[in-house]
C-alpha cells in the first residue's frame, strides 16, 4: 500500500477501527514528498541511528529506514501498534517503542538501541506537546542534529532575532543550546485532518553555547523573568518576577553595568547580554 495515498490510508485505518485522537495530536501526513523531504533534510544516512517521536502509520518511519541503519520510534497510541506492524513488516531497521517521548528516558534509548551509530532526532511532532517534546530532545545531550515539523509560528519563534516580537525565553534556550533553522513550510493540506495553521520544518544543530554562562539555571530564570512581563522595562519585569529577593536596586545596577539603558525592555537583549546581566545580578 502508497502508505501516503489518502484512499488508501483511509483503507487501512477503517480496516483497523481507528480514530484520530486530537488529544494526542495526530495529524497524518498525506503528500509523499513531505516524508521524503523530511527524512532527506534530517542527515539519517548509513551510520545513523533515528530517535523518531509519533510514527503514526509509519510515513516518515519508512523513509528514514530506507536511508538510516536504525529506526527507533516512539509511539504514544497503542491502537498505532497493530497498524505499525503491518505497514512497516518489510522495514526490519525500523523497531517501534511502545511509550510517552516525555517519559523516555532518551539517553539510556540511544545507548540501549542505537549504540554504535551518529544517534538524529525526527519527527512529525503532535502539536500539543511542541514546547516540551523539544525541550526533551535537547536535554537529551546526545543528538547530533534535532529535525522537527512543528506549527509554522512556533518555528519562527524559535528561530527568531532579538528585538523581534517573535523572540521570547523559548528563543534563547533554543538558540542557547542549538543552531535552528527553518528549512521548508508544509501546508495544512498535506495532513489528514487537516491542521488550521501552517507547520514548517526546523533542523536545529546543538551547540557549544554561543556565551559563556557559570550557572545556567540562574542564567534561565533570568530569562524567564525578564519576558514574563514583556510590557514592562527589564527592570520592572525583573524586578516583579525575578522573585529570589533581589532588590530592584541591585538589578538597576546590574543592567547599569552591563552597558545596558535603563529603561530597555527584556526582548532587545541577545544571549550575550542575558549572560552577562546574570553574571552581574549574583555578584
Ligand atoms: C502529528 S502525528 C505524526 C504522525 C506521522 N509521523 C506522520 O507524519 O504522519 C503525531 C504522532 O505522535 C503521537 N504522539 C502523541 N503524543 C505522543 C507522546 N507523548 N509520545 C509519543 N508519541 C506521541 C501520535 O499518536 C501521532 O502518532
Amino acid at each position: 500500500m502508497d502508505l501516503c495515498n489518502i484512499n488508501d490510508i483511509k483503507a487501512l485505518l477503517a480496516r483497523h477501527g481507528f480514530r484520530f485522537s486530537k488529544s494526542m495530536g495526530q495529524n497524518f501526513l498525506i503528500e509523499d514528498w513531505v516524508p521524503r523531504d523530511i527524512a532527506e533534510a534530517s542527515g539519517a544516512a548509513p551510520g545513523v541511528g533515528v530517535i523518531e517521536v509519533g510514527p503514526g502509520i509509519g510515513p516518515l518511519t519508512r523513509e528514514l529506514s530506507l536511508r538510516a541503519d536504525k529506526v527507533v520510534s516512539i509511539e504514544l497510541d497503542r491502537s498505532l501498534l497493530p497498524i505499525l506492524a503491518e505497514t512497516l513488516s518489510d522495514r526490519p531497521n525500523a523497531e517501534i517503542f511502545p511509550g510517552d517521548v516525555l517519559k523516555t528516558d532518551l539517553p539510556g534509548l540511544v545507548a540501549e538501541k542505537l549504540a554504535g551509530l551518529s544517534p538524529i532526532a525526527c519527527a512529525n511532532l503532535p502539536y500539543n506537546i511542541t514546547t516540551p517534546a523539544i525541550t526533551a530532545l535537547i536535554e537529551a545531550g546526545c543528538f547530533q542534529s534535532i529535525t522537527v515539523m512543528i506549527q509554522r509560528e512556533v518555528a519562527r519563534r524559535i528561530c527568531a532575532a532579538p528585538g523581534t516580537g517573535d523572540y521570547g525565553a523559548f528563543s534563547v534556550y533554543c538558540q542557547y543550546h542549538t543552531k535552528p533553522e527553518i528549512l521548508f513550510d508544509v501546508p495544512p493540506s498535506c495532513f489528514i485532518p487537516a491542521p488550521k495553521v501552517t507547520s514548517s520544518v526546523l533542523r536545529m544543530v546543538p551547540q557549544t553555547p554561543p556565551a559563556e554562562v557559570d550557572d545556567p539555571k540562574h542564567f534561565f530564570r533570568v530569562v524567564r523573568a525578564a519576558f514574563a512581563q514583556r510590557r514592562k522595562t527589564l527592570l520592572n519585569s525583573l524586578s516583579s518576577s525575578l522573585g529570589d529577593g533581589t532588590f530592584k536596586e541591585a538589578i538597576a545596577n546590574a543592567i547599569a553595568a552591563c552597558g545596558l539603558p535603563e529603561n530597555i525592555r527584556g526582548e532587545r537583549l541577545s544571549i550575550s547580554d542575558f549572560a552577562a546581566l546574570s553574571k552581574a545580578l549574583r555578584r
